[in-house]
C-alpha cells in the first residue's frame, strides 16, 4: 500500500504537543505506527493491555525517544517495529511498507533494514568480536569476503577496529555495547532500535554510548527509535519524545517543548526527577518573613526564548509594586537549546502576586508555585 494513501486513510498520531511544524508528515515517516494493540493474558483471566491503541510517526533521520516507567509498554512497542512481537491489531509501516502484510523471506529481508541494540548486549561469549558482529550476516547468507568487509566497516564505525579478535569477556561494558551496535550496523540498516541501550552502563559510559549513537545517526543518516526509563537520556540525544503510561502514549512532542511545557502530570514528574530539587530548604528557612498585609510566595520560573529574565524581573517589580528575590537560578540545555530555571520569592499583596504570575505566563515563562515550608508550618499550627 502506498504510504501517502495509507496515511490519508489513517487517523493522525494523537497528543502531539506544540510545534507541529517539527512533527513529520506521515508520508515522510520512517516508522508509522497506527492504533497498535497488544494484550497479554494475565492471572485470573485479567488481560494486561501492554499496548492500548498506540499511534506514532518517527521521521526519517530523527532520534525519537519513548520514555515510561517499568511496565508502561515500551519494550512491547519497540519489538512491534520489527515484529519480534506481533500486535493483535494496528498498522506497522516501516520505510513505507506495511510489515504486517509480509511474511517469510520478504519479512526477513525488511528486518535487515532495522538494526537492534539490547540492554544486556546479547553477545555470544564463545565467539570473537568479529564473529559476533558478522553473525547476522552469516545468518543472512552473506559471502565470507563481503562479511569481512562489513565487519571491518562496522567495527571502525564504533571505534573497535583493534578488538576484532577479542572475546566478549575481555571487554568492558561500554566496549560490549559498542560490539552490540556494530553487530546491529553490519547489515547496513536504515533504522536503529535501541532497547534501554545504556541502562546497564555507568553514567560516563552512558554519555559515550549516547554520543556514539548521535554521531552514527549523523554519519549514516539513520533513523533511531530508543526506549528508556530515564528522561536524562531523552534530554541528551532525542529530537522528539513520546511519554508512555499503561500502554498508551500520554504526551508527545519536541523534546525542548515537552521539557519546558509539560502537559501531563506524569511527564512533569519525570522532568522534575531529571532537573532535580531546585529550592534548597535551608535557603527558604533564611528568607525574611512578609510584612503585615503582604504575602510571601515561592515560585519556580522556567524560561526559554528571547526574554531576558533580569529585565523581566525588574520590570515586574516596578509594574506590580512588589519585591522579587532571586533564590537560585541556572541555565541548562536541552537538545542544544538553552533554557533557564529560577526560584523566586515574591513579597507583596496577593492580588499583585497573582497579576505578576499572569504577566509572566503571557510572556511565555512557565511559572509553578512551590510549597512554602514556613506557610505550611503556620497553617498546621492554626
Ligand atoms: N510475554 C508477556 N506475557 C505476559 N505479560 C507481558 C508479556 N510481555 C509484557 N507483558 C506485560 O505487559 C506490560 C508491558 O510490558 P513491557 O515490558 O512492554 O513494559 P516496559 O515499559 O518495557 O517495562 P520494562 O522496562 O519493565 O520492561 C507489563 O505489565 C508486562 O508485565
Amino acid at each position: 500500500m502506498p504510504v501517502s494513501a495509507a496515511a490519508s486513510a489513517s487517523p493522525p498520531a494523537p497528543h502531539e504537543a506544540a510545534a507541529p511544524a517539527a512533527a513529520p508528515a506521515a508520508a515522510l515517516a520512517a516508522i508509522a505506527l497506527r492504533d497498535l494493540r497488544r494484550h497479554f493474558a494475565g492471572r485470573g483471566g485479567v488481560a494486561t493491555k501492554a499496548l492500548d491503541g498506540v499511534s506514532l510517526d518517527v521521521a526519517a533521520g530523527e532520534i525519537f525517544g519513548i520514555v515510561g516507567r517499568s511496565g508502561a509498554g515500551k519494550s512491547t512497542l519497540i519489538r512491534c517495529v520489527n515484529l519480534l512481537e506481533r500486535p493483535d491489531s494496528g498498522e506497522v509501516r516501516v520505510l513505507g511498507e506495511e510489515l504486517l502484510d509480509l511474511d517469510g523471506a520478504a519479512l526477513r529481508d525488511r528486518r535487515r533494514r532495522i538494526g537492534m541494540v539490547f540492554q544486556h548486549f546479547n553477545l555470544l561469549s564463545s565467539r570473537t568480536v568479529a564473529d559476533n558482529v558478522g553473525f547476522p550476516l552469516e545468518v543472512a547468507g552473506v559471502p565470507r569476503a563481503e562479511r569481512e568487509t562489513r565487519i571491518r566497516e562496522a567495527l571502525a564505525l564504533v571505534g573497535l577496529a583493534d578488538k576484532a579478535g577479542a572475546y566478549p569477556a575481555q571487554l568492558s561494558g561500554g566496549q560490549k555495547q559498542r560490539v552490540g551496535i556494530a553487530r546491529a550496523l553490519a547489515p547496513r540498516p536504515r533504522i536503529l532500535l535501541c532497547d534501554e541501550a545504556t541502562s546497564a552502563l555507568d553514567p560516563e559510559t552512558t554519555q559515550e554510548i549516547l554520543a556514539l549513537i548521535k554521531r552514527l545517526r549523523d554519519q549514516l543518516d539513520l533513523t533511531v527509535l530508543l526506549i528508556t526509563h530515564e528522561m536524562a537520556v531523552v534530554k541528551e540525544i532525542c529530537d522528539r519524545v513520546a511519554v508512555m503510561e499503561r500502554g498508551q502514549v500520554i504526551e508527545t512532542g519536541r523534546v525542548f517543548d515537552v521539557f519546558t511545557q509539560p502537559r501531563h502530570p506524569t511527564t512533569r514528574r519525570f522532568i522534575a526527577d531529571t532537573i532535580g530539587h531546585f529550592i534548597p530548604p535551608g535557603t527558604v528557612a533564611r528568607l525574611p518573613a512578609p510584612r503585615p498585609g503582604e504575602e510571601r510566595r515561592l515560585l519556580q520560573v522556567l524560561f526559554a526564548g528571547p526574554n531576558s529574565t533580569r529585565a523581566v524581573i525588574s520590570e515586574a517589580s516596578r509594574r506590580f509594586a512588589l519585591d522579587l528575590d532571586i533564590i537560585s537560578g541556572r541555565i541548562d540545555e536541552i537538545a542544544g537549546e538553552p533554557f533557564g530555571l529560577m526560584a523566586l520569592a515574591a513579597y507583596g499583596a496577593p492580588a499583585q502576586i497573582d497579576a505578576t504570575t499572569a504577566w509572566f505566563a503571557e510572556l511565555g515563562l512557565t511559572v509553578t508555585p512551590v510549597a512554602d515550608p514556613a506557610a505550611q508550618t503556620k497553617a498546621e499550627a492554626a
